[in-house]
C-alpha cells in the first residue's frame, strides 16, 4: 500500500504552523513535509515532530525572496553564493529533523539568459548538493512544475528532469514526481511513473484541475495509487494539496490508507 504524508504548508492550515503537527498524528498520518521551516527554530519543529511520534521526509531549500514571486535559485547564475549559502541552511534544519530529501527548486528562467547557461548552473548547483547532501545521508531532489502554478519555472517536464539527473548520477539526485503538475503538464500518469520509476525518490499528489484531495477532479485516483504500488515504489507521497473545505472532512479517501508506516 502506497504511505502518505501530509503536506503541512497546504493542509491542516485552519490551525498555525507549529500546532498542525498534532493534527496530522490525529488524522493518522505517519510522516509529514512542507515547503520551508526556516521561520521556527529547527529544535521546536524537531519537538512537535517527536512529541507527535511523526517522521519528516521532505521540505525544500531557501528559495531566495518568495514574497516577492522567486521560486528557487539553483538554474540562476547570478545567484551562485546565495544557492551555497541555502544549500548549508538546508543541511543543518535536515540534520536536526531527520530529513532525508530536500527538494532543490530551480527557479523561474530569467530574461535573456540563453537556456543552455541556466542548464549548465543547474547542472554545477546540483553537483555540489549532491555531493554536500551524500555527506549528510541526505538525497537532493528536483520537480517539473507545470506553468499554469509557476510561469516561467526552468524544469517542466519529467523528461527533462530524467535527462538531469542520469547526467549527474541516479544514485546522487532522485526526481520528486509530482503527480498534480504532470497531470497538468503531460497526463498519461501511469505510464510515466513505470517510465521514470528508477529515478523517482519522491512523490507528491493533488487531483487536478483543483489541486485539491484526489477524489475532487478528473483523476481515477485508487487505480493510479494501486499501480504505483504493484510497481514496486516504496517511497512516500506527500499530499501536497489544499483542501476543498475542512481538511479532515477531506480525509476520507485516505481511510484505505491510513495504517501504512
Ligand atoms: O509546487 C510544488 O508542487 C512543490 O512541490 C514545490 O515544492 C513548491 O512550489
Ligand atoms: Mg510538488
Amino acid at each position: 500500500m502506497p504511505r502518505f504524508a501530509a503536506n503541512l504548508s497546504m493542509m491542516f492550515t485552519e490551525a498555525p504552523f507549529l500546532d498542525r503537527f498534532a493534527l496530522a498524528a490525529r488524522a493518522g498520518f505517519k510522516a509529514v513535509e512542507f515547503l520551508f521551516p526556516y521561520e521556527h527554530p529547527a529544535a521546536e519543529i524537531a519537538k512537535r515532530l517527536a512529541d507527535n511520534g511523526l517522521r519528516q521526509v521532505l521540505f525544500n531549500l531557501p528559495p531566495g525572496d518568495w514574497a516577492r514571486g522567486e521560486r528557487g535559485l539553483a538554474a540562476l547564475p547570478d545567484r551562485r553564493g546565495e544557492f551555497r549559502e541555502a544549500l548549508a541552511r538546508a543541511l543543518d534544519y535536515a540534520a536536526a529533523l531527520s530529513c532525508p530529501r530536500l527538494h532543490v527548486m530551480a527557479g523561474l528562467r530569467p530574461e535573456g539568459v540563453p537556456h543552455d547557461t541556466l542548464l549548465a548552473t543547474f547542472a554545477a548547483n546540483l553537483d555540489r548538493a549532491a555531493e554536500e547532501c551524500a555527506k549528510a545521508g541526505v538525497k537532493p531532489v528536483i520537480e517539473p512544475i507545470n506553468h499554469r502554478d509557476i510561469p516561467g519555472y526552468f524544469l517542466n517536464t519529467t523528461d527533462q528532469a530524467a535527462a538531469i539527473i542520469r547526467a549527474l548520477g541516479p544514485e546522487r539526485i532522485g526526481m520528486q514526481f509530482d503527480l498534480y503538475h504532470c497531470q497538468v503538464t503531460e497526463g498519461d500518469l501511469v505510464r510515466r511513473v513505470e517510465r521514470h520509476l528508477p529515478l523517482i525518490a519522491h512523490m507528491q499528489v493533488a487531483d487536478t484541475p483543483g489541486r485539491n484531495e484526489p477524489g475532487t477532479g478528473e483523476v481515477n485516483w485508487p487505480f493510479v495509487f494501486r499501480r504505483i504500488d504493484e510497481l514496486g515504489y516504496r517511497g512516500w507521497i506527500g499530499c501536497e494539496y489544499r483542501p476543498a473545505g475542512e481538511t479532515t472532512a477531506g480525509l476520507g479517501w485516505f481511510a484505505p490508507y491510513r495504517n501504512e508506516t
